[in-house]
């Protein structure tokens, strides 16, 4: 199947600007939004909607009606990915690696960039959100990092991981890379799935990681593998909150939560639908215009 992308190039704030007002129309139709840094000597940034199936003129027009008040004059372009794209690899392509804490997600183009004190995460590509160039990407790995880093029993008190909405299976190899703690990743899109799976193998991560297709909860490898010391969700800010009550069902006490895909108008509801679950705050990391909230 082709997808389309339908973005604007801006600055910094205007990707974020772009940002907010995108989610406010196109969230509940479950499109993907996403900023990411072009040209850093420009400093350029694209504000992206990714649209599956064939072009929509309509599509297209509702993107430059949302755009048009803040953007005077700037068009809203279209990018075609056929079955062959590696959109992935070619969102990475010219782009400097990501730094979030002590993970460095790259491309093998940019193996050189590795330092020696860093987790190094190299995505192949494929066809999965989750190249951490994303605010929510990037926020949830540095959350990762210091939730699996502070836990009073250590490694064992997090043990072991659910990535829910794995996507590349970016958080799944972030935490496996942090250490010896075994993780259960799912995504709803198959294609995810096996994207994940042959990023979780290219990183060395096999033994600790297993990818599944589940929609929500639905699947029996949740009550196999859980419960789980740290859930990891990065989805969406409503289907987070409808997932509430079955993300403590699958925490084991004393357990962590990291969710994020969550704007930050939408904390205090999301907060509210988790705090009714018995949940408390903890922390959160603000990065584009989205939170990455961590609960206990
Ligand atoms: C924003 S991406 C996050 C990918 C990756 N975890 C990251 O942080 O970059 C959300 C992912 O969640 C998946 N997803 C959406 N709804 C889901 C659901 N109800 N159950 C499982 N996965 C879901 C999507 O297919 C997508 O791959």
């Amino acid at each position: 199947m082709s997808q389309h992308r339908y973005y604007i190039v801006t600055d910094e704030a205007g990707a974020g600007r772009a940002l907010d007002l995108l989610n406010d129309i196109f969230e509940d139709e479950g499109l993907p939004i996403a900023t990411m840094e072009v040209d850093e000597a420009r400093g350029l940034w694209e504000a992206s909607v990714y649209a599956d199936g064939a072009a929509e003129p309509e599509l297209k027009a509702r993107i430059a009606d949302t755009l048009a008040g803040p953007f005077p004059g700037v068009p809203v372009q279209l990018e075609v990915f056929d079955d062959d794209t590696d959109w992935i690899a070619k969102s990475l392509e010219g782009l400097k690696p990501v730094r979030a804490g002590r993970f460095l997600v790259h491309g093998a183009h940019d193996r050189a960039a590795v330092r020696p004190n860093d987790l190094a995460i190299e995505l192949e590509a494929g066809q999965a959100f989750g190249t951490g160039h994303h605010g929510t990407t990037a926020g949830c790995l540095e959350m990762i990092e210091k939730v699996m880093r502070a836990h009073p029993r250590g490694l064992r008190g997090v043990d072991p991981v659910l990535d829910l909405g794995t996507g590349s299976g970016v958080l799944a190899i972030a935490a496996a890379k942090l250490g010896p703690v075994w993780c259960l990743a799912t995504d709803i899109d198959p294609i995810a799935t096996r994207v994940a799976t042959a990023n979780v193998r290219h990183n060395r991560c096999a033994a600790q990681v297993n990818c599944v297709t589940a929609t929500g909860f639905h699947s029996t490898a949740f009550s196999r593998s859980g419960p789980f010391g740290l859930i990891i969700a990065n989805i969406l800010a409503r289907p987070l909150m409808r997932m509430a009550p079955d993300i403590r069902r699958n925490l084991a006490p004393g357990g962590s939560v990291i969710l994020s895909g969550i704007l930050a108008s939408q904390r205090w509801q999301v907060l509210a639908a988790f705090n009714t679950q018995g949940m408390r705050h903890v922390e959160t990391l603000w990065r584009n215009g989205w939170v990455t909230i961590h609960l206990k």
